[in-house]
């Protein structure tokens, strides 16, 4: 198939590679300066680009009727305004903090222990992410969909998604050179400390999952997630 790279950094460079390895073509390399020029070409589009262009590239697949993957994160305060958009004009748009297998395999973990969890309040939960020092958001897209994990399957709901945000889930981003992305959840007590945790040795895992989500949105109309890729809903 025909792939739009809306954003040719670390991962669209990555990404590149493993769709020509699939056998797909890449009709167009958007950075900063480039225009949309070639995207009209393309059956499905993958954005791995920044924070403040997520959005409008978002938008201009959609207007042009083009499904599109976004793994850039640091904009979700507008994913509920992207869905509305990609429901109303019948498009195709999938969003992924994390696109690795082993990634959404600890988010399922990671809801798993919430729920038991949340029944022993001795327990207090916090999240750690590690990056590289180029990461331009904090916390992770990652970090974010865990504390919603979390939100999510603790039945007496201490926390909405802003309270958990603003300290009640307390997350610790840290930046150190050269870190694809690691991921922990801990429970601590007075007693002991319960620790799940994921580490990425490389991007090949995001960009993979990224390309296996294009793969799967062509020819689809709606709002999807990679639990709909790997068939993890309930
Ligand atoms: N969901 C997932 O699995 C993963 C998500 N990510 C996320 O992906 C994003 C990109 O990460 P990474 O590749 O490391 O970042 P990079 O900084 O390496 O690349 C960002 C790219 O976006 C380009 N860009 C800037 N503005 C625009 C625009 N308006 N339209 C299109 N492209 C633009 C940049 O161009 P220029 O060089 O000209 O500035 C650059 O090529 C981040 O948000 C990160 O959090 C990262 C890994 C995994
Ligand atoms: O910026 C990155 O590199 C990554 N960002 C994503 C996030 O914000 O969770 C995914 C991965 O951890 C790498």
């Amino acid at each position: 198939m025909k792939i739009a790279l809306l954003g040719y950094g670390k991962m669209g460079q990555i990404i590149e590679r493993i769709a020509l390895e699939r056998n797909h073509e890449i009709v167009l390399r958007k950075k900063s300066t480039d225009t949309f020029e070639g995207l009209e070409k393309a059956d499905v589009a993958i954005d791995f680009s920044i924070p403040d262009a997520a959005v409008t590239n978002i938008k201009k697949c959609v207007d042009l009727q083009i499904p599109i993957v976004c793994g850039t994160t640091g904009w979700l305060e507008k994913y509920g305004e992207m869905v509305s958009y990609c429901l109303q004009k019948e498009g195709a748009f999938l969003y992924g903090s994390n696109f690795s297998l082993g990634v959404n395999i600890f988010f399922e973990l990671n809801e798993q222990l919430a729920k038991i969890m949340h029944r022993f309040n001795e327990y207090n939960v916090s999240i750690e992410e590690i990056h590289h020092t180029q990461k331009l958001d904090a916390p992770s897209g990652t970090a974010i969909t865990l504390a919603q994990g979390i939100i999510a399957n603790s039945h007496y709901v201490k926390w909405t998604l802003d309270e958990a945000l603003e300290g009640e889930i307390p997350i610790d981003a840290i930046r150190k050179e050269n870190v694809p992305g690691t991921h922990s959840v801990f429970y601590d007590s007075a007693i002991d400390q319960i620790e799940i945790k994921h580490t990425a040795h490389n991007r090949e895992g995001f960009a993979l999952g990224a390309v296996i989500a294009a793969e799967w949105i062509l020819n689809k109309k709606g709002v999807f997630s990679m639990k709909d890729v790997l068939d993890l809903k309930k």
